[in-house]
């Protein structure tokens, strides 16, 4: 695996895929920089090395040059995190680009438009890919979040650069922590996966049951695995047909020896509302007219139990609707439980997007072994597949 170190960057210009598609508020201002901090380690080697850095990346997914998707709302956000001027071209290809990389010293950073204002970049196109390389001498990709993508600027255009290419801190340390949990991982070994529905998590369910020895399953997925066993749902959130498939879970994980842990009660609510009336019901009998909105109390007490004898945690989709205060405490119960075994030595990686804005919400980011940057390139990886950003530098 090539990685940063093995490239002294002195007089050389770094040509940078980062991941700098952040959230932006009503006033196009930064509200999350939290991928912008994590590219900073690798523009910092680069210019200490004496380089200079040429950064490229999407924001959001704009349908031609539209303005409210321009990169110049972040530039000011760079400057913040990296702490040094940061300068800004209106396009990414062209003649404005070549001058300006041209003109960029050693120990400047130019950040060009956002790429997706040209179709090429979605559409893996070759002749862009090469006008985008010869803005450097070596090739890193930094942009974990983008790395499921076979896009011109994360992967077409590695192949311009035959050994100056590499990954960049970054990646490098997300692709190490995934395989921690997957490969390296110290037993007892535990997945808690969680979320909406079973169909957007099978994949990842089936792959993870031979490496894991723990699964907890919890949320809205929770209630297709009780029906599928014959219990009663009210009007939870249930996956009919993904009843034989949860069966069929069940019986694997037997096979494999992987020990399942549902929730044995819920907070039921008479409403999908913040100010509906609740009650704490066993999984197995909720009436209709009441939804399981998140864990209950004997639920979040076994899964604190598990969750402190495992070594190695993933977590992916949390356990209730934690958007709406009264369904969030299961959520904040299992951060508070990881944090414990953080603290007692476990190495826990959470990921995903809705899951990470709820470590974040809560306090827990510091607190757990890893926070991924990336939502969909995560949980790819977690299916097994391989990345085409991943695979494209280890060509
Ligand atoms: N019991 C539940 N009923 C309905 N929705 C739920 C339930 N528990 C969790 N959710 C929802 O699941 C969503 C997150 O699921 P998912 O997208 O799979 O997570 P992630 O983005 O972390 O992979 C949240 O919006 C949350 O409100
Ligand atoms: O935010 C991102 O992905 P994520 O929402 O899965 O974390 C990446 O920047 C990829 O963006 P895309 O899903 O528009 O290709």
């Amino acid at each position: 695996m090539k990685t940063l170190n093995d490239f002294n960057f002195d007089k050389k210009r770094a040509i940078i895929r980062v991941d700098f598609n952040v959230p932006l508020n009503d006033n196009f201002e930064v509200t999350d920089n939290t991928r912008i901090q994590a590219a900073k380690s690798t523009i910092i080697k680069v210019l200490e090395d004496g380089g200079s850095c040429v950064l490229m990346s999407h924001l959001g997914r704009p349908k031609g040059k539209q303005e409210e998707f321009s990169l110049k709302h972040v530039v000011k956000a760079v400057v913040d995190v990296i702490g040094c001027n940061v300068k800004f071209v209106d396009d990414c290809v062209g003649p404005k680009v070549e001058e300006a990389v041209a003109n960029l010293d050693s120990g400047e950073i130019l950040l060009l438009e956002n790429l997706r204002f040209y179709e090429e970049e979605k559409n893996g196109d070759v002749a862009f890919a090469e006008k985008l390389s010869k803005f450097g001498d070596i090739y890193v990709n930094d942009a974990f979040g983008t790395a499921h993508r076979a896009h011109a600027s994360t992967t077409i255009i590695a192949q311009f650069f035959e050994n100056n290419k590499c990954f960049g801190n970054l990646l490098t340390r997300e692709i190490e922590s995934i395989d921690k949990v997957l490969n390296n991982s110290e037993k007892p070994v535990l997945a808690i996966l969680g979320g909406a529905k079973v169909s957007s998590k099978i994949t990842v369910i089936e792959n993870i049951l031979d490496k894991v020895d723990h699964l907890i399953v919890g949320g809205g997925m929770t209630f297709t695995f009780i029906k599928a066993q014959g219990g009663s749902v009210g009007d939870s959130i249930c996956e009919d047909d993904k009843m034989e498939l949860a069966l069929d879970i069940l019986k694997q994980a037997k096979e494999k020896g992987v020990e399942v842990h549902i929730p044995v009660d819920v907070v039921a609510a008479d409403d999908f509302n913040n100010n509906a009336n609740t009650k704490v019901v066993d999984v197995t009998q909720i009436p209709d007219g009441w939804q399981g909105l998140d864990a209950g109390p004997k639920s979040l007490e076994n899964f604190d139990e598990v969750v402190n004898k495992c070594k190695t945690i993933l977590w992916n989709g949390p356990l209730g609707v934690f958007e709406m205060e009264s369904f969030a405490k299961g959520t904040i119960a299992l951060g508070n439980s990881i944090d414990n075994a953080t603290k007692n030595g476990a190495f826990s990686l959470v990921g995903g997007g809705d899951s990470v804005a709820a470590v974040k919400q809560f306090g827990f980011a510091d607190k757990v072994s890893y926070v991924s940057t990336g939502g969909g390139a995560m949980l790819e990886m977690l299916e097994g597949k391989s990345l085409p950003g991943i695979e494209a530098i280890l060509k």
